[in-house]
């Protein structure tokens, strides 16, 4: 079976016949969901409208092209579209052994075989939160699926195709300014990763690991992490990428440059209404965009 990408949440998984964008009502991997980030209620948007209780998780799956050293292996693409929408994954030599099938259902495929870039993942999965995370919702992404199935690729993108991290703070940016007139916004932005129950700052690694506090009003800090206020995503960019290689690597035996951590960016949302007679708390929305470890078979990696 050759690997599969991940995304908000991507999932793991394969194919051999074209599959096209399909939204539905499925069940299971890509996820992302909204939770109110409590304080002062959020006014309904109208993205937040459409949010039903069913809709609060939405899993999504991410299926990247089989890639040269598969090939090389002869590895064959054995997951098919199937109803609902669903995949199928099948015996490889194409005989008939049920034992060996297994369906899946998604809310959302997202094909496959041909190159689909970042943006068309952002779209179809992500795009419609940004307007919760500034009415002062919280909002998870997160990638999960095995080792070099594509997680980081779908999260951190490429400089000709940015991933979901870029693209989320762009339309935050485009949300923002067209409400400004109004609202007073910062907005500001840390990322860290948390490996062996450990968390370390992405952003300043020499800063050691960090503790978890509680502060006066209950709510759990990490102590020390850096916190960079921000006001564009093109000068988040560079430091994306840059902590991203500070992540905790190993190879393993089924990738050479296997990330083994968690990476979480945390992006932070303060909205506060400019008109006098309104006597309003300040809003806070919260973004985490999380690209997991791969999880696989301990056999298969070897360690
Ligand atoms: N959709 C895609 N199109 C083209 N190349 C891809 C795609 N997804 C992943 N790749 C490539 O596959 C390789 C593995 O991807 P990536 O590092 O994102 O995997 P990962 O799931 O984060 O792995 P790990 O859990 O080991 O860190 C990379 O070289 C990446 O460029």
């Amino acid at each position: 079976m050759s690997p599969a990408a991940g995304g908000s949440q991507v999932a793991p998984g394969c194919g051999s016949e074209p599959l096209s964008l399909q939204p539905a009502g499925g069940g299971s991997p890509f996820r992302a969901g909204h939770r109110h980030a409590g304080g002062l209620a959020p006014s309904p948007s109208s993205a937040m409208k459409d949010l039903s209780v069913e809709q609060q998780l939405t899993v999504a799956l991410r299926i990247r092209p089989i890639n040269e050293a598969e090939l090389e292996e002869n590895a064959a693409i054995i997951g098919r579209a199937g109803g609902s929408p669903g995949v199928t994954l099948a015996d490889p030599q194409g005989s008939v052994d049920t034992s060996l099938r297994n369906a899946a259902l998604y809310d959302i495929i997202i094909s496959i075989f041909m190159k689909i870039y970042c943006e068309e993942v952002y779209v179809s999965t992500t795009k419609n939160l940004v307007e919760g995370v500034i009415s002062g919702y919280n909002t998870t992404i997160f990638a999960y699926g095995p080792t070099g199935a594509g997680k980081t690729y779908t999260v951190l993108g490429t400089d000709c195709d940015p991933g979901i991290y870029i693209r989320t703070l762009n339309d935050l940016f485009k949300a923002i300014e067209a409400t400004s007139d109004n609202m007073d916004y910062t907005v500001s932005m840390s990322y860290l990763e948390i490996y062996n129950k450990v968390i370390r700052d992405l952003l300043n690694p020499s800063t050691g690991f960090l503790d978890l506090r509680e502060d006066a009003r209950g709510s759990i800090q990490i102590a020390g992490i850096t916190e960079v206020s921000t006001t564009n995503a093109q000068e988040i960019t560079p430091l994306l990428t840059k902590g991203n290689k500070e992540r905790t690597q190993e190879p393993t035996a089924a990738s050479k440059s296997s990330s083994r951590s968690r990476a979480v960016l945390q992006v932070t949302v303060k909205q506060k209404c400019r008109a006098k007679n309104i006597k309003e708390a300040v809003r806070v929305g919260k973004l985490f965009t999380v690209d997991l470890a791969g999880f696989e078979r301990a056999p298969q990696t070897q360690n």
